[in-house]
């Protein structure tokens, strides 16, 4: 299996092109199936996640061609609703196929989702919201069956503002009869991307971005061209490995607003961030200042996936941190592995106290997770000697070449 491995010391230098965000073109992906079309999707990153979603929509009949970042998708010729279990258990975003294929055939049948083991991920808002459009679910043996004679609009109030319940709401909605009404919806950036995409292709989607969303359904959906945004995420994590190497680099086509509550922390521990339209210059503090609390929320609060990749910086920084997660029940993996590279961490439930020390040391540690994993090998960029990363298939999931990224802004780091 393949692993990193990190000589720390080195300063994060140089410029950097920020690629497309994989919880954007996963729901998009899952979305070109509605019309019957052909969408050409453009800004696609490498990823595990990415290849796994593809491979969905060919099992059932799809065509799709990939040349670069760039997928031509045609899903005219899908002729099943049957969703391969081996492969939607590879990750979470294959639940949003239920509401599009819900939307293309009114019928789907799908095994219940993988993804990052952050704790219980339960669907229940999912299929709380797809009832009240008129779906009728069956749960057996694993598997999801729902079926809707019509789906119809609804006024649906979300207890939490999901992401996937969001996504898999508005997919329905498109070609439903009548009006929906998402209240409490996800407001992240990645869910404006697919209002976007679905209005190219003819949807009546307003009010991305805000907590309201309001879909009229339209009978007949096309494709169309599409650009992904930026991954914020992959942007805040070289973000903090700018600032834990004390380095200075310079972020390329990403969008600034989506990344304000990480400028924030991370100017709070001394790092000069200047923002300069779509691109961005990041300056470490020659000492990272403790953070009080940081407290993750739903967007626009600091992200759940950025929490790793900060205590993993707070680890070396000057005092006490408190980290509060309140988004996931269990997120803390990467705890344990940072410990052993010599971080002082205490977890209590969804409470972590980072108690900064002067240094980190090099050892072989494994990712438990995605984001967990990109926090070990920031910490090995930093750590004195040598560090191991194992099983960063998790990090591919959600990073296209990470070590050949790190290693064009000076890290020694080599994927073997
Ligand atoms: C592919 C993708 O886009 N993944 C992102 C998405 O995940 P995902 O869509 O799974 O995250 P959700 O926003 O749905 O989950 C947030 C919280 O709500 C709970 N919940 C969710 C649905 C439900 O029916 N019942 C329920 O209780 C979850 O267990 C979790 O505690 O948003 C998360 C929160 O920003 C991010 O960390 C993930 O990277
Ligand atoms: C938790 C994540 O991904 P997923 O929801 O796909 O497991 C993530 O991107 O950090």
């Amino acid at each position: 299996m393949e692993k990193y491995l990190i000589q720390g010391g080195n300063k994060l230098q140089g410029e950097v092109k920020i690629t497309g965000a994989k919880n954007s073109v996963l729901p998009i992906l899952a979305a070109t199936v509605i019309s019957g079309g052909k969408s050409i999707i453009s800004n696609i990153p490498k990823l595990q996640d990415v290849s796994v979603m593809a491979e969905i929509l060919k099992v059932i009949g799809s065509k799709i061609d990939r040349d670069g970042d760039t997928m031509t998708i045609d899903t005219g010729p899908i002729g099943s609703i049957h969703l391969p279990e081996e492969l939607v258990r590879e990750m979470r975003s294959s639940i949003v196929l239920m509401g599009a294929l819900l939307a293309r055939f009114g019928e789907v049948n799908v095994s219940f989702p993988g993804g990052c083991e952050i704790g219980p991920r339960p669907i229940d808002l999912h299929l709380k919201s797809l009832r009240q459009m008129g779906v009728e679910i069956e749960e057996a043996h694993g598997f999801i069956y729902c079926k809707a004679k019509e789906l119809i609009g609804a006024d649906i109030q979300l207890d939490y503002p999901s992401v996937g319940a969001t996504e898999n709401i508005m997919l329905a909605a498109v070609r439903a009869k009548g009006i929906t009404v998402i209240r409490n919806s996800a407001r992240e950036p990645e869910i404006m991307d697919l209002q976007d995409y679905l209005n190219k292709c003819g949807a009546k989607i307003k009010g991305a971005g805000t907590s309201i969303i309001t879909i009229e359904g339209v009978e007949v959906l096309r494709g169309c061209n599409h650009k992904i945004i930026a991954d914020r995420i992959v942007a805040g994590t070289l973000m903090a490995g700018a600032v834990m190497t004390k380095g200075k680099i310079i972020l390329k086509d990403i969008v600034t607003e989506h990344l304000q509550s990480t400028i924030a922390k991370l100017r709070e521990t001394g790092a000069n961030v200047i923002v300069n339209g779509n691109s961005m210059m990041i300056i470490g503090p020659k000492n990272i200042n403790s953070i009080e609390i940081l407290q993750t929320l739903p967007f626009p609060g600091f992200p759940t996936d950025m929490q790793a990749q900060f205590m993993a910086m707070l680890s070396i920084a000057d005092g006490t941190s408190i980290i509060n997660e309140t988004v996931f029940e269990n997120r803390f993996k990467h705890a344990e592995e940072l410990t052993r590279m010599g971080a002082n961490i205490k977890t209590f439930g969804k409470v972590s106290v980072v108690k900064g020390v002067k240094k980190l040391t090099g050892a072989r540690v494994y990712a438990k997770d995605l984001r967990g994993g990109a926090a070990l090998v920031l910490a090995g960029l930093v750590a004195e000697g040598k560090t191991e990363v194992e099983n960063i298939y998790h990090i591919n999931r959600g990073y296209e070449n990470l070590h050949e990224t790190l290693r064009s802004l000076g890290a020694e780091i080599s994927c073997i």
